[in-house]
Parts: C-alpha cells; structure tokens; sequence
C-alpha cells in the first residue's frame, strides 16, 4: 500500500490554469464586442439584464451550489441593493459610485443576519424562512413610503457618470460585464481553494470539515456574506441602468426565477449560473410572441433538466465533454517537489478521566478512562455498543461528555468544540468515512489541511501569487500522502467512486494531511480486503514512526494484536482493563464479555 513515503516522487500535474485563463480572457472579448457588432440596441439592453441577473445567480450558486443553503429570498436582497442605492442617489445626492458599495455591504450586512437560522435549521425550514424574508422586506417597501416611495417606488435614479457624463447603454453593459468576469475570476478562485473545499463540505459531509478545524459557521456566514454583497451590487447595477425601482420589480417571483436558474444552470458548476440565465430569461425573451408561454417554458426546461440532467445544463455539458475525451493525466504547471518529509507534530499524550454519556435512557458511557502514552498505538476494543465510537465522540468535542475530564499533552481541552480539537492537534476518521463525494481523491485530502493555509480569503480571491504558490505546495504535499496511503493513482477519481476499502484509506489521507499529533480512528479496517489489511497495520505503524499518537478503536482483533502497544477494553461504558495486547486479549474478563457470559 504505501508505494511512496512522505518525500514523494513528483506528483502528476493538477490543472491546466494557463489554458482556463485564456478561455475566460476570449469569453470576455466576445461578449464585449457584442455592443460593436449588434445591430439591435435591444440586444445591448437584453445582455446587461443578462449580466446583472448572472452576478445573483453566481452569488446564489456560492451559497446553494456550493454550500448546500437553499435561499428563498435573494430577490429581497437585489431589493436591499436597489432601494439603498436608490435612496442614496436620489435623496441625499451621492454619485452612483459612492452608493454601490453601500449597496452591496447593507446587503452583505442583511444577507448575514440571514445566515443566523442557517445555523440550526434543514435546508427546506431555511428556504421556508428566507421565503418569508423575501415577502416581509416586500411588504416594507411598499409600507415605508416615506423612504421608498411606497408602490409608485423611486423614479429618477442617476446612471453612473464617467468623465461627468452617464453611461450610455453600451457603456453600462461593459460595466456590468467587468462585474461579471471579475466575480467569475473571484469565485473560481474562492471555490478551488480550501474556502471553496469547506462549503462544499458544510453541504455533503459537515463532520469531514470539523475534523480539519474548518468552523462551520464562518463558513456559512461567508457565504451568506459574499452571495449577498452580490447581489446588493447586482440591485444597485439594476436601479441605476433602469433609472427607477419598484417593490413590482421584487416580488416572490423574482427570488424563485435566481434559484431555478441556478438549478437549471447546473448548481455548483461555475459556469452554470449564466447558461441558467441565458436558458431561463433570454430564451423566452426571444421566444417573442410565445412570451406568454413563458411560464409554461420555465416548467418545461425545469422538468427536462431534473429528468435528463441533475446537474444542470452545465454539469451535462461537462460530462458530456469528459466522456468525448480519454481521460487523460491531469495536466498544467506540475507542483514541485514537496520540500522533505512532512512529518506530524510532536506526538500527544491523551488521557481521558471518568467519561460518561447519556443518551435519553441510554448509559452510552458510565466511566471510561483511557491512558494513551505519546507515539504510541492504542487500541480501544469492546463488543458492539460498548461505548467506543461515543468515547470517540466525547473526546474530539462531537459529543458533549455528562462528566469526566480529557487532556492532551497533559493539558485539560474543556468544552473544546470540534473543529477547535482538530487544531489543536487531534485529527480523526469516522466510522462510516466522511468524504466529499464529488471531489477528486486529491481534494479531499486537501481538506485535512485547511487549518493549515495560511493565505487570507482576499489574498486567495485575486489569485495573488502567495496564494497560488502555497496551494501549489500543499497540493504537492496532498499527493505525497495520497502516495503515502497507497492512493497515487487515483488522485483525480471522484471520491464517492472509489470501493469502500479506498475511501477508508482516503479518510486517514485527510487526516494526515493536517498533521496530528494524536490520530483517532475509528474502525479502519471494516471491510477491507486481506491485502488491504496487510497494508493498513503497515500504515499504522509507519503514522507511528512518523511521530504521531494513534487512538484505534476496531474490532480486527488480529490486526489490534499486530500493531498496538497496549489495549484498553470497553464494556457497558466503562473500562474493563488496559494492558498490552496479548495480556489484554487473554484476560478472561475480556473472553467472557465477548462471548457474553
Ligand atoms: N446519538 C445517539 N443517540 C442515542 N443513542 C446513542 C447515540 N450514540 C450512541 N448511542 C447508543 O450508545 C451506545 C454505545 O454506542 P457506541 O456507538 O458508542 O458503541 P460502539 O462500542 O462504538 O458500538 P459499535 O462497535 O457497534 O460501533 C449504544 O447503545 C448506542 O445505541
């Protein structure tokens, strides 16, 4: 299994960024000729609805697509940015320029106080609540009339003036367009990165985010954050090329059509937000005297797509596009070499004092200690629902212990909450592994060391050379334990095709990748293979040599004899024993609750 150590061999190239940003470069062109070689000023005007609209979606798609919140109410918050920068302009005299940031922070501001019910809801309760955002901010704007103007709204709104003249609808249209390729270049960098890897966690595997130390609710209010700033930008766009805003302009419909667009377009594609434009609003728009229909065209694409394409439009592209071509090696700028091993942190001692859990009537855990002495591996052994997987729990902050105390290194953790335990050195797998599905194998790795990347979100979202060069390295480092893991040679599968034994392996890959110090691992071997097994206690012992603690809780008793130092014994929720392996295994305590006697 382990076909490479730490100082790995060059690993195979990852991207092709060189080729992506020559194709963004040519988009932009085309599209900007389009006032030059348009015979029809309706066009012009079509295309900068087309960009305003895509500036929503692709924040919406941030927030749904990547991050899993379903959001009702984003035409509310086009309404925040429309009416702020409305109001600014026209009543207090700011330029445009001046009211569009405001815009888009009382956005930002108002789409994170959105982000509060994200925190403890589903996703169908979320979308109920931003449902009901979207009608209350509509009825404000129709009752607060003194500011809004009640149902005639605000006429008059300026255009942005440049070099003290306004912008002319071609001009605007570029406006707009600049808008839009920056913020595809923006979120393309955002969601390659270790932000866009933990949003995809927070909507397909939460647990695999806390264990690498992401903070699921940054997580969530950046992406309510970011997708409203867009959107309070796309409102004041909308204000000032319309020159007028009314609460018409915002109803439930208008929130409805950016979701649908963002499934139809493919959530979670870049791309997918804009071809959802286009599939949604200029089609029916051309569709001329059939405008009437629309509704009937809206339902029909959707029925189409949910059927033939779950993904979207743009996700069945991209298939289709994968499927035409062999699937040949990754290619692009190679990472380097990674700079030597990239060895653990000190190994910690654990110690765990009296943990008890209680579930409703269930005594998970009554009083279990466990002693784990640094650099060692220590096995937690008991029959089925003797406590171990909650001992687990209690200890890495998944589980609120009743009582008992925990230390790490000597040190109390209190009521560290998980993504905290992760960074301070304790990394861990679960029982059922917890990966990210769609992404590569190399992807999920990279998550393990999101704690570790030190590049701020804006160094990372202008694409700044520090950013790159130290995604670059730690891309180099990911391929040295996917090596390391017995894994190099599918980086670029998608996690979620691997057979089960290989997404166990995967898992202890991400949790490597953060470094631990003490490793938890719960019932790694389930399922594997015999070779696969071999390679396992091979791996353990060498996580050992590497310098760090490992915890392992399994029921491969010949594996626990193979590798561990000592044993502690679970029965009912508390300590039976700790002892070395063959003293512990032997003991007729632990025979006779085995057997059940
Ligand atoms: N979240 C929970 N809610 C209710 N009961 C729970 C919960 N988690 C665990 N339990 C119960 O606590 C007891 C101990 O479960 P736990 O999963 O910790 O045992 P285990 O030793 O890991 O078992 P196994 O070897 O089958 O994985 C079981 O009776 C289980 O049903």
């Amino acid at each position: 299994m382990s076909d490479a150590t730490l100082t790995a061999r060059r690993p195979r190239a990852i991207a092709g960024p060189r080729t992506r940003a020559a194709g963004i470069v040519l988009a932009a062109a085309v599209a900007a000729a389009l006032p030059l070689v348009a015979g029809d000023p309706y066009v012009v005007y079509l295309a900068t609805l087309v960009g305003i609209y895509a500036l929503v979606a692709m924040g919406l798609n941030l927030l749904f697509g990547y991050a899993g919140q379903v959001s009702l109410g984003h035409g509310a918050l086009v309404a925040v940015g429309a009416y702020v920068a409305a109001v600014l302009t026209t009543t207090y005299g700011w330029s445009f320029w001046a009211a569009l940031p405001a815009a888009m922070v009382a956005a930002g501001l108002v789409g994170s106080l959105m982000a509060l019910p994200a925190l403890r809801l589903t996703a169908w309760y979320l979308a109920l609540i931003t449902l009901a955002f979207g009608m209350v901010v509509n009825g404000l704007l129709v009752e607060m009339r003194e500011i809004t103007g009640g149902f005639s709204g605000i006429l008059g709104v300026p255009r942005p003036e440049v070099g003290g003249l306004p912008l002319d609808d071609p001009g605007f249209f570029w406006l707009v367009l600049a808008f839009v390729v920056v913020t595809y270049v923006v979120l393309r960098n955002l969601v390659r990165s270790r932000i866009g890897r933990g949003l995809i966690s927070v909507r397909d595997a939460e647990e695999a985010a806390r264990s690498s130390g992401a903070d699921i609710v940054r997580l969530k209010v950046f992406a309510f954050f970011l997708s409203a700033v867009l959107a309070g930008a796309a409102g004041a766009l909308l204000a000032g090329f319309k020159g007028m805003v009314t609460p018409d302009d915002f109803t439930i419909d208008f929130s409805v059509f950016f979701l649908l667009v963002v499934i139809v377009g493919g959530a979670g594609r870049l791309g997918g937000p804009v071809v959802g434009v286009l599939a949604f609003f200029v089609l029916p728009e051309l569709l001329g005297a059939l405008a009437e229909w629309r509704l009937l065209v809206y339902g029909a694409v959707l029925l189409v797509v949910a059927v033939y394409a779950p993904h979207g439009i743009a996700g069945a592209w991209s298939r289709w596009w994968r499927s035409r071509r062999p699937p040949a090696p990754p290619v692009g700028e190679p990472p380097p070499e990674p700079s030597g091993a990239a060895p653990p942190r000190d190994a910690l001692s654990l110690s765990a004092r009296g943990l008890a859990k209680g579930f409703g009537g269930v005594r998970a855990l009554r009083s279990a200690d466990l002693e784990v002495p640094a650099g060692t591996i220590h096995a937690v052994v008991g029959p089925n629902g003797s406590g171990k997987t909650t001992l687990l729990n209690t200890i890495t902050g998944y589980v609120r212990a009743d009582g008992g105390t925990v230390q790490l290194g000597g040190r109390g953790t209190g009521r560290r909450s998980p993504h905290r335990m992760a960074r301070a050195g304790v990394g861990r797998t679960f029982q059922t592994p917890r990966l990210l599905p769609e992404l590569s194998a190399l992807d999920n790795v990279l998550l393990g060391a999101y704690a570790r990347e030190r590049s701020p979100a804006a160094v990372i979202a202008t694409g700044l050379p520090w950013a790159r060069r130290e995604a670059t390295a730690l891309a180099a480092e990911a391929m040295a334990y996917l090596r390391f893991v017995g894994l190099g040679d599918v980086a670029g599968q998608q996690a979620g095709t691997l057979p089960h034994g290989k997404q166990r392996l995967l898992e202890i890959g991400r949790a490597l990748m953060a470094r631990p110090s003490l490793l938890l691992l719960d019932e790694p071997a389930a399922g594997l293979s015999m070779t696969e097994l071999d390679a396992l206690g091979r791996l353990l012992r060498e996580i050992r040599a590497e310098g760090a603690t490992v915890v392992l809780i399994e029921h491969h008793i010949e594996l626990v004899a193979e590798v561990s130092d000592a044993v502690t014994v679970l029965h009912e929720g508390a300590t039976l024993l700790s002892a070395p392996p063959a003293a512990a295994l032997s003991d007729d305590r632990v025979v006779d609750v085995y057997l059940g006697r």
